[in-house]
């Protein structure tokens, strides 16, 4: 196998690998060039190749389900040519979809292969449980590893305390105090970061913020800069699909920024994957947790190793899920099943600590 164009070449820096060159053997001796999807708009996308950015016109069958057309970060054959044509995408590893509120019953793919998804949680003001689990669920789904960056720790009274709290809320999840501010946790967070990598969060949670840091640069629009710009435009182009200078590349687009759930029964598993592991003790198989006798849920509650606040929740994350599901098509589901074990692992050691914690 030829290494020529997997090394050196300027789509390294974007995650093109040896793995990724092998899977394209075919494409390359058909005369066609990889390139990595930046971002799709009215039938052409932005690209880029080997020898940099390229506009290219999209000359695919469109799919069944939208959810498989191109989108940014994924990985594509280009014909070359005075008008380069995308002619076909690589399988993906994973794709984060947002579930659209329109008539259709399709998702909107919003970002593919994905490897780290950050899901940012301001510490100045108090963090909101359920949307912390809705986007860790996504992730999860999505293929990727997600971390949850605690942001502006500098406004924290006890920042300590809230890593402590909201690591409870996701096993499995490391969990980084960070403040833009004092420069705190950012080489812990660079070093947590694998892959291709996208911000998640709400409005002013600090993902912009995170982003400039970590590219060393303020390419990315934050809520200071925006502020000075009193005429309410937010024309900025973003860059959407960026290297970061410690490896990886970052990925900020717009629809990101308030993504709901769809289609992700096994991200939410892995989200409660405590509540999960309860209920597996349950005397009933179809146990629901109210009433029943041998119910391992309730005894949970009734013993603090389980929140009404978490239960209800995932109950509520549960019936969103469903909703939206009922209306979407099955999609390729990424395996996580090495994932579950760790989770497993970490839950197990968490409840001997807090058994060991409370005998002494
Ligand atoms: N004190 C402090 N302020 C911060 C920190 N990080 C971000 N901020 C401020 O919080 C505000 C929001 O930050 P952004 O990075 O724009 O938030 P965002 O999540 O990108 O927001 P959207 O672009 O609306 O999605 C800005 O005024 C930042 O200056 C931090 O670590 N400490
Ligand atoms: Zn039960």
């Amino acid at each position: 196998m030829s290494f020529e164009h997997s090394l050196d070449d300027g789509l390294s820096a974007y995650g093109w690998d040896a793995g990724l060159e092998q899977s394209f053997t075919s494409h390359r001796s058909a005369g066609l060039i990889p390139a990595r999807v930046v971002g799709v708009d009215r039938g052409a996308c932005d690209v880029i190749t080997e020898t940099g950015p390229l506009r290219a016109r999209l000359s695919l069958p469109a799919p069944a389900d939208p959810v498989e057309s191109p989108c940014t970060g994924d990985w594509a054959a280009l014909r070359p040519g005075p008008t380069p044509e995308l002619v076909a995408l690589l399988p993906r590893r994973g794709v984060i979809v947002r579930s659209t509120a329109s008539r259709t019953s399709h998702g909107q793919a919003l970002a593919a292969n994905v490897d780290t998804a950050v899901v940012a949680v301001s510490l100045a003001s108090p963090p909101n449980p359920s949307r912390i689990e809705r986007l860790l669920a996504l992730a999860w789904e999505s293929g990727a590893q997600p971390v949850i960056v605690l942001t502006k720790a500098d406004q924290a009274a006890d920042p300590g305390q809230a890593v402590t709290a909201i690591a409870e809320l996701a096993p499995g999840v490391e969990t980084i105090a960070t403040s833009a501010a004092t420069g705190q946790g950012m080489d812990t967070l660079a070093a947590a970061l694998t892959g291709t990598v996208v911000l998640l969060g709400p409005s002013g949670a600090g993902k912009s913020t995170l982003g400039n840091a970590l590219l060393g640069t303020e390419l990315l629009e934050t809520g200071a800069v925006r502020a000075q710009d009193g005429k309410g435009r937010h024309t900025t182009v973003r860059r959407r699909l960026v290297p970061l200078p410690g490896g990886g590349v970052l990925i900020d687009t717009p629809g990101l920024r308030g993504v709901g759930l769809l289609d992700a029964d096994e991200g939410l598993q892995q989200v409660f994957a405590d509540i999960e592991e309860f209920a597996e003790q349950c005397r009933f198989g179809d146990c629901g947790h109210d009433s029943e006798p041998g119910c391992a849920v309730q005894a949970a509650l009734a013993s603090g190793d389980l929140s009404e606040r978490r239960l209800d929740s995932y109950r509520k994350l549960q019936r969103e899920n469903a909703w939206a599901s009922s209306r979407s098509d099955a999609r390729l589901r990424a395996q996580h099943d090495d994932r579950k074990k760790a989770i497993t692992r970490s839950l197990r050691e968490t409840y001997a600590f807090r058994d060991r914690q409370r005998r002494s």
